[in-house]
């Protein structure tokens, strides 16, 4: 059953993983050896930081998520893929829109896989980095935006795997990180444990085609 559900949740990967899939493999072994529900499915999202330079200081743009998953937290701005879509593609309508916003320069930067104690899902979140926007962000019925200094982000109204990574992020580090959430991820809120790893820097900074790999969900 365990191997079946490993089988049909590579046959549903959008995307190859950005590395040789160290973390996938971790993944499986952690899932077997807990007993927990092997991995059943993976669902692929993007995830837009936005960055400006406003009177001399750093700033990060973050929306009030008002609906669906992560509501009442802090974030960037993403979501789910379309059909056939890229994944700069996904990316850059999730941000336009979320915000209203067109970035001059958007670089994919990190790969998030994320884990549940309670379920068989794993998500996988790309992250981009951009800048260079012509106006401001507009209020959305998905994201209330504001602009933080990068040395004031809310961190205890976000989700805790930000905690993590966020400020390896701002540092303008590329990486692929792994979060284990406790059971009732979204409301609990809660990484039980969690890997960082460098992309090696031979990783292309252009994230693989969607269309290679797309299979459509059941
Ligand atoms: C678990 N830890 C997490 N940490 C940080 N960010 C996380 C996340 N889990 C999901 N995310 C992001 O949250 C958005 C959900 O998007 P979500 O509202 O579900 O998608 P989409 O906009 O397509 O929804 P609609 O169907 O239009 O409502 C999307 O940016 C995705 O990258």
């Amino acid at each position: 059953m365990a191997a079946y559900a490993d089988a049909r949740a590579a046959a549903n990967s959008v995307l190859p993983l950005a590395t040789d899939a160290p973390l996938y493999d971790k993944i499986r072994r952690r899932t077997r050896e807990d007993g927990v529900e092997a991995i059943g499915s993976i669902k692929d999202y993007t995830l837009v930081e936005c960055f400006r330079t406003h009177e001399g200081k750093r700033q990060l743009l973050l929306g009030m998520k008002k609906r669906g998953f992560g509501v009442g937290k802090w974030n960037g701005f993403g979501g789910k893929f379309d059909a056939g879509e890229t994944v700069r593609d996904c990316a850059l309508r999730e941000l336009e829109e979320e915000s209203g916003l067109v970035p001059e320069r958007m670089e994919w930067r990190a790969q998030l896989l994320f884990t549940f104690r309670d379920s068989g899902k794993l998500m996988r979140v790309h992250v981009f980095a951009a800048e260079g926007f012509a106006g401001e962000p507009v209020e959305t019925e998905e994201m209330a935006p504001r602009w933080f200094d990068v040395d004031a982000i809310p961190y205890a109204e976000m989700w805790h795997d930000d905690t993590f990574w966020l400020p390896r992020f701002l540092a303008g580090e590329r990486f692929e990180g792994w979060f284990d959430y406790a059971a009732g991820g979204e409301a609990t809120n809660r990484v039980l444990a969690h890997e960082v790893v460098p992309l090696p820097s031979s990783t292309p900074l252009k994230p693989p085609r969607a269309d290679r790999n797309f299979i459509s969900p059941p």
